[in-house]
């Protein structure tokens, strides 16, 4: 069974009177724990097929099966459910709930699935991301490579089969950057999860086993790499 399984899709947006396609009959298929990276320029599309295979956001068209649930006739609430349930993410900008701690932050995903008694779950994850110590600690009391292994720890908390990651380096210096890519790769290799990776960094594009390229919204090609060593280069 495909993990992700996304044909012919398309997205567009109608705005005053006239209708925009940023998406176009994009085709591709993922299996259990395949890496894969989804590059092209800024305005591309990225976000956007990532938000759509999330089941973030619906399709104009075509279909996304996610670990062989159809998500396109599910209403926003069932997506949510598929979401809780399969699913992990990691943003640029972290998201990170301001007003809980970071433990708190982490046990989110479990309490969403009405998972009590999460919290000895909750610290192994934070000490798997080194950061034990700092579960009562507020996002704002805590650095971006900081908030970023906190949302590493909630991504992964739920064990989910496929992990999301939309620029998860974009706002880090690169000793930081290093560091958590290095968290991302060792706790998606432990756990087994199935990754799609949105970068502008070819280097970190090129630890997945796959690239997709896309332009103005269609996709140029599906590439098999042999992960690593490809110079340190942005598209
Ligand atoms: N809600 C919306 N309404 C209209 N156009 C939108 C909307 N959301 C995104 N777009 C357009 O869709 C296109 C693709 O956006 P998207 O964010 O997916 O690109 P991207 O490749 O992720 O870009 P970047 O690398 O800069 O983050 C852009 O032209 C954007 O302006």
């Amino acid at each position: 069974m495909f993990v992700l399984k996304v044909e012919n899709l398309t997205k567009s947006y109608s705005s005053g009177g006239r209708s925009l396609t940023v998406l176009e009959s994009v085709s591709f298929e993922l299996q259990a724990q395949d890496t894969f990276a989804i590059v092209g320029p800024s305005g591309s599309g990225k976000t956007t097929l990532l938000g759509l295979c999330a089941g973030l956001d619906r399709a104009s068209s075509g279909s996304v099966w996610l670990n062989g649930i159809q998500l396109d006739h599910l209403n926003e609430d069932q997506r949510a459910a598929v979401r809780n349930e399969h699913v992990g993410f990691i943003f640029q900008n972290f998201q990170l709930l301001p007003t809980l701690t970071a433990l708190e932050n982490v046990l989110v995903p479990l309490e969403l699935r009405g998972v009590r008694n999460g919290t000895k779950t909750a610290q192994e994850l934070l000490e798997r991301v080194g950061l034990a110590g700092r579960g009562h600690h507020y996002p704002t009391q805590l650095s971006g490579g900081e908030q970023q292994r906190i949302s590493l720890a909630r991504a992964f908390v739920n064990r989910p089969k496929i992990l999301f990651a939309d620029e998860p380096t974009g706002n880090l210096d690169a000793d930081t950057s290093a560091r958590v890519v290095e968290l991302l790769f060792e706790l998606n290799r432990e756990a087994g999860t199935t990754l799609v990776l949105v970068t502008h960094d070819l280097e970190l594009a090129a630890r997945t086993q796959r690239i997709v390229r896309i332009k103005g919204g269609a996709m140029l090609s599906d590439t098999r790499t042999a992960p690593a060593t490809v110079a340190s280069t942005t598209v």
